[in-house]
């Protein structure tokens, strides 16, 4: 997985500023290894050597499940890049793929992982999303697909916050809490990031054998973010005497905002059973994938030495991943992060501890 080429998707509502951002960040020298893959030139330096156009509108269905569609015109970008790169013509070390403002990412993700060369070769790094500041609540509130890019993402990119108050920039943030507590935000004025924020969102970092567990899943968020919503419930973070009644209180509020968005984190004490858990991923996958917009976990496998994590967006998984050892320091739990949209978490830790014959709360932290 290490030797794989990453790849961060750029997303963000219509007119959410993903164009200034990119023009912004190639001219950074930390871009240039960086081949870009844009849905228009538009207003983007042609310059830098390595952007590439691709049409959105080229698609190829293999069944009727629009985020199973696999972008042609990806597979074919993706397979040509790599081509010039290993006859010497091109040379990049990663590489960013600009969704149109209504795009879903997940046809990208499936792009790059059901195409045997492309997932041999690339991985996902992040998903990151612009967020404008100026228009994001209302957008959430009228746009269900913003809300989902909000969500998704792994590096959360606040544009024009120069335009709007700090009530309004505060209650952009107590709303992000609940739809994506762990991803960490970058205001960008006028698309001014550093690079090294928004790249290197993944489990492996350029230059590191060793993955950055911690900083990938980001765990605590989740709970932390539920604290401060001051839910009130405390830390009983050891009850393990009841069932699901309290659970339902200990996570974010599914309706708060009418976002019908809840993230949460499972915690697993004891190694589990890889089989029982892959049926129990695999039955909410069947019954609810396009509801699981994001999943990201690290296991103590039962009889394996080395932690798995595991990675998926929607229905797409990437291919579980062996990590070299354990992070010092670390409890050894097992621990999956879920962002779900109009599914419970006590629907789904209900799947998870029937598959895994666990009776006790599984929101130990
Ligand atoms: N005031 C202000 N304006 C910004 C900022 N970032 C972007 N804009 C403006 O917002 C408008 C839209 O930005 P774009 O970068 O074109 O947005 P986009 O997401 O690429 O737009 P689409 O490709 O149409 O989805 C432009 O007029 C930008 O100049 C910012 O931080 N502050």
């Amino acid at each position: 997985m290490s030797e794989t080429l990453p790849v961060t998707i750029l997303t963000g509502f219509l007119g959410s500023g993903k164009t200034t951002l990119l023009n912004r960040l190639l001219q950074r020298p930390e871009l240039s290894d960086t081949a870009v893959l844009i849905n228009e030139f538009g207003e983007i330096g042609l310059d830098h050597l390595l952007v590439r156009e691709i049409q959105d509108d080229i698609v190829l269905l293999n069944s009727g499940c629009l985020c199973c569609t696999v972008r042609g015109d990806l597979v074919t970008a993706l397979r040509d890049l790599f081509l010039k790169r290993v006859r010497g013509e091109v040379d990049f070390r990663r590489l960013m793929i600009e969704t149109t403002g209504l795009a879903d990412p997940a046809p990208i993700l499936h792009t790059l992982m059901t195409d045997p060369l492309i997932g041999a070769r690339y991985r996902l790094d992040g998903i990151a999303t612009t967020v404008d500041a100026l228009h994001a609540l209302a957008q959430f509130d009228a746009q269900p697909e913003s809300v989902k890019q909000a969500a998704v993402a792994d590096r959360i990119v606040i544009t024009k916050a120069d335009l709007v108050d700090a009530d309004t920039l505060a209650a952009l943030h107590a709303r992000l809490d609940g739809l994506n507590p762990a991803a960490p935000r970058i205001v960008a004025d006028h698309g001014a990031v550093e690079p090294a924020d928004l790249l290197e969102a993944g489990l492996f970092k350029a230059d590191s054998k060793i993955p950055a567990v911690a900083d990938w899943l980001r765990a605590e968020a989740y709970e932390t973010a539920h604290d401060q919503h001051g839910h009130g419930h405390g830390h009983d973070h050891h009850h393990h005497d009841h069932g699901h009644a309290h659970s339902h209180d200990r996570h974010h509020d599914v309706n708060r905002h009418g976002d019908r968005i809840s993230a949460f984190c499972l915690t697993l004490d004891e190694p589990v059973d890889w089989q029982h858990l892959v049926e129990a991923l695999e039955m909410i996958i069947a019954a609810k994938g396009e509801n699981l917009l994001r999943v990201k976990g690290i296991l103590n496998v039962a009889g394996q030495e080395a932690p798995v994590a595991v990675h998926g967006v929607q229905h797409v998984f990437h291919p579980p991943a062996t990590l070299p050892g354990w992070p010092e320091g670390s409890d050894r739990r097992s621990r999956l992060v879920f962002i779900t949209r109009d599914l419970s978490p006590a629907a789904i830790e209900k799947v998870v501890r029937a598959a895994l014959g666990i009776t006790s709360d599984l929101y130990g932290g």
